[in-house]
């Protein structure tokens, strides 16, 4: 078996885990290897059920005690058994899951081993794993890798192929000279790879985490490097210069521009009338506006005789911004256009034709926007909406497309700026520092489920005032049958029925979440944004860029699964216009260490002071530290944990970077992410 094999050639893979395995992105032995653990348990030690505490993942030795009863609830099938030891009883319970019926017996003893809940009077287990004791004995303090997976597949099946695939790894060729990698203390590559699915203890699992992270950093930089001496060998070719038109626009707008926002737009404009090609960055908190930055970078583009592009991450996104920019460009003649994946293949023709035509001056869309169907007619004007969200690239492909046209890139990442140099070294930085005159600070506050009652009253009072409210649920991790729908859409159900009851009349409560197609996501966007729904019970699609000046209330179930970023983009939904606005993240622990985590956002609601803060609270524990939004551009490294192997990346890459490239090419066989050359 070697690297480039497919899944199958895997000892136990059969056509149908390789299916369900596809689905994730792993095709080949070398993918597998690649796909990391989402985390990892080490198998304590079983407790009395009496001393069991809810909100922790813990084990319990217990002796069946009833037969398993399998009920039908909404299309679940759910399975409940009862155990006890001589402390107490313990519920366990699993979803779809019909075969235990025959499964457990009176009077067997089992280890279950999963978190703990209180329900309905009693500790309950919910899909607890199960083994017997002689089993669980073997597994006791050894880090065990946890995978995320999806439907038909478990990470047990994932984490036994990952191990008879491990043998592959020592055929990983490793870039970096020996020498490097004992100046810097990088663990090599086939034993980093090897260590962060089986690691052998906590040392080990560091050092495979940091070269990792090592790995994707470097590929990074290099790339950027790339696309920089690429961009510096050209002449501005769509020089961009029309201020007084740009002037008149900007005095137009409904707002006064903030002064960071007018420098920005100096920076920008200075940059497309210069003799160099643009390649700028826009950073700014959420709702600091930089949305009006690009559109003043796509009118300029387009009164001077350019096409420019907008890119956004997400469909929903892409129709948000199209309607902005269309509404705000109609009045001076200048025509924008929309492509998104979801469109018809007529509709994509047309556009494909309007675009090749020169007919639209301006065009917003998604990944659709760089396929190689679309020709541009001059291409001007790149715009990147969350850098995070596009590999460099496919950037690159995009830019391709025009000779060397222009680009920005905005992003609501706070990052220092010792480390953004590092990160976009390619890149000239305009920061937005300031927000918008007139906003008021947005209230927060952490409270536990007990305020939900007193959260939904308080919401109640803001809807009765015209105003409207998000509230966020979370995915529910790794669970292999609840997933994220069902949660939001029971929610929705549940919250409907108990304002129906409590506060009569009918209020608009609808769910939105990413499984939904692109045009019923849209339309009910468009209800939100027109005020025909109060109430939008979401997912995390939300997060990125959605802007409703009328939303006051945020309210986040389960806050505490969530990083502090991440909860900041969702928070940075509301507020955006002049009205107070509100923020309830509501934890499902009340442990001081989360309370403690999750207070760090009612103290301020600065992004910078709290990544800070976010950083400082990580334990030496937090491998991953916890997925930040829109941080999949790493699948490991984590610039604040990994600061160190950020820096030790761009110094390899200026002192070996030549040596380092001609390693790649002479022994031809993986680049930088391991990944086969095909
Ligand atoms: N100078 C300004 N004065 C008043 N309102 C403004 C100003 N600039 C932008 N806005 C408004 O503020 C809101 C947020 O702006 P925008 O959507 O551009 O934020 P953003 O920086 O892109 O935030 P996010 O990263 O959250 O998407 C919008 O409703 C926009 O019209």
């Amino acid at each position: 078996m070697v690297l480039g094999d497919s899944i199958k050639t895997i000892k136990g893979i059969g056509d149908k885990t390789a299916a369900a395995m596809s689905k994730l992105g792993i095709y080949t032995v070398s993918d597998l290897l690649m796909y990391y653990p989402r985390t990892y348990i080490s198998y304590e030690d079983p407790v009395d059920i009496e001393n069991l505490q809810t909100g922790m993942r813990q084990s319990v030795r217990v002796m069946i005690n009833s037969r398993v009863e399998v009920r039908k609830v909404r299309g679940l099938t759910i399975s409940i058994v009862y155990a006890k030891d001589f402390s107490g009883t313990i519920k366990l319970m699993w979803f779809n899951c019909p075969f235990l019926r025959n499964f457990f017996h009176i009077g067997q003893e089992f280890v279950f081993s999963g978190e703990v809940s209180y329900k309905s009077g009693m500790m309950t287990m919910t899909q607890p794993e199960y083994y017997t004791p002689d089993k669980y004995s073997e597994l006791t303090n050894v880090w065990q890798p946890v995978y995320t997976v999806t439907p038909g597949i478990t990470s047990k099946t994932i984490q036994k192929a990952a191990r008879n695939a491990l043998p592959a790894a020592s055929g990983l060729v490793d870039y970096l000279p020996e020498d490097v990698l004992s100046e810097y203390g990088i663990m090599d590559l086939p034993e980093a790879v090897a260590s962060i699915h089986f690691p052998a203890d906590e040392y080990h699992l560091k050092l495979a985490v940091k070269r990792i992270a090592f790995d994707e950093f470097y590929g990074f930089i290099s790339d950027m490097h790339r696309l920089k001496s690429d961009f510096a060998g050209y002449r501005n070719e769509c020089v961009i210069s029309c201020d007084e038109e740009v002037r008149r626009f900007i005095e137009k707008l409904s707002f006064t521009l903030t002064n960071a926002q007018m420098n920005a737009v100096r920076d920008m404009l200075e940059d497309m009338s210069s003799d160099h090609v643009m390649n700028r960055l826009i950073q700014g908190d959420v709702g600091s506006g930089k949305t009006i930055v690009a559109a003043v970078g796509l009118f300029a583009a387009a009164v001077s005789g350019w096409q420019g592009v907008i890119m956004a991450p997400t469909e929903v996104l892409a129709v948000q911004h199209y309607k902005e920019l269309h509404a705000q460009f109609e009045p001076y003649g200048i025509s924008v256009g929309l492509l998104t994946g979801s469109m018809t293949v007529k509709e994509k023709r047309l556009m494909y034709q309007d675009i090749k035509n020169g007919d639209v001056s301006v065009i917003v869309g998604t990944h659709a926007l760089i396929q190689d169907k679309v020709e541009y007619n001059r291409l001007g004007l790149v715009v990147t909406d969350e850098q995070h969200r596009f590999g460099v690239k496919q950037r690159e492909k995009l830019t391709e497309k025009g000779g060397h046209p222009h680009t920005l890139v905005m992003s609501a990442t706070p990052i220092p700026r010792t480390l953004a140099i590092i990160m976009y070294g390619d890149l000239d930085i305009s920061v937005i520092d300031e927000l918008p005159a007139g906003r008021i600070p947005i209230k927060n506050c952490v409270v536990d489920e007990s305020y939900r009652k007193t959260a939904q009253s308080f919401i109640m009072k803001e809807v009765s005032k015209g105003h409207q409210v998000y509230i966020v649920c979370p995915m529910v991790e790794a669970s292999e049958v609840l997933d994220d729908v069902a949660n939001v859409t029971e929610y929705t159900e549940e919250l409907r029925e108990t304002l129906r009851s409590q506060y009569g009349g009918d209020i608009q409560v609808t769910c939105l979440h990413g499984k939904m197609k692109a045009d019923e996501k849209n339309a009910i966007l468009d209800d939100f944004s027109n005020g025909s729904i109060s109430i939008l019970v979401s997912t995390t699609v939300i997060e990125v860029g959605i802007n409703n000046p009328n939303a006051t209330v945020m309210m986040v179930e389960n806050a505490e699964r969530f990083g502090l970023a991440q909860l900041h983009q969702l928070r940075g939904r509301v507020g955006r216009g002049k009205l107070q606005s509100y923020c309830i993240f509501v934890s499902g622990k009340k442990d001081k260490d989360t309370m403690e985590r999750l207070e760090v956002l009612e103290k301020s609601n600065d992004g910078f002071y709290i990544a800070g803060e976010d950083l400082k609270m990580r334990g030496p524990g937090d491998f991953f530290g916890i997925r930040q939004s829109g941080e999949v551009m790493f699948k490991i490294g984590d610039i604040y944990n990994h600061a160190d192997m950020l820096k030790a990346a761009q110094k390899i890459y200026e002192d070996h970077g030549a040596e380092i490239d001609r390693t790649i090419e002479e022994k031809g066989i993986y680049n930088r992410y391991f990944q086969p050359v095909l």
